[in-house]
């Protein structure tokens, strides 16, 4: 474990700082970006057509964001769903809000809204 690892561990024994949740951690993930992705893959590789078209769509668009590869971590995979209620992923989320998943964005660019709704 490393240094920080083991003073929270400490901390959070001695009731100093409060343990983690998933919520608090999914919170600060969405927050972590004001445009933030959630997705199968990186930008870079994307491992689903749903993220990739996502990530095109943005990119297209002069979008900048952040990213979390869902697959990396089973935790927030299924967490996520139930905190945002929405089934699938990808998921975009702006200023802590979900905006939707792949069909909702493409809508979102092809009615030449997309920008907008991740700038207002
Ligand atoms: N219609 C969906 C398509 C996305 C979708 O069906 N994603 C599936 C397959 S990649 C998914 O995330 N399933 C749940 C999971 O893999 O945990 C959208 O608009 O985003």
């Amino acid at each position: 474990m490393q240094k920080s690892g083991q003073l929270r561990k400490i901390l959070t024994e001695k009731g100093i700082v409060k343990k983690e949740t998933l919520e608090d951690r999914l919170r600060s993930l969405i927050s972590s970006s004001p445009v933030m992705l959630f997705m199968k893959g990186t930008p870079d590789a994307p491992r689903c057509g749903f993220s990739s078209k996502v990530v095109n769509a943005l990119k297209d668009e002069g979008v900048s964001f952040g990213s979390f590869d869902i697959l990396t971590d089973d935790e927030v995979r299924q967490g996520l769903k139930v905190f945002s209620n929405w089934p699938t992923f990808p998921q975009l989320f702006y200023k802590g809000e979900l905006i939707g998943g792949c069909d909702i964005v493409l809508e979102l660019r092809n009615s030449g809204e997309l920008k907008a709704t991740l700038s207002e």
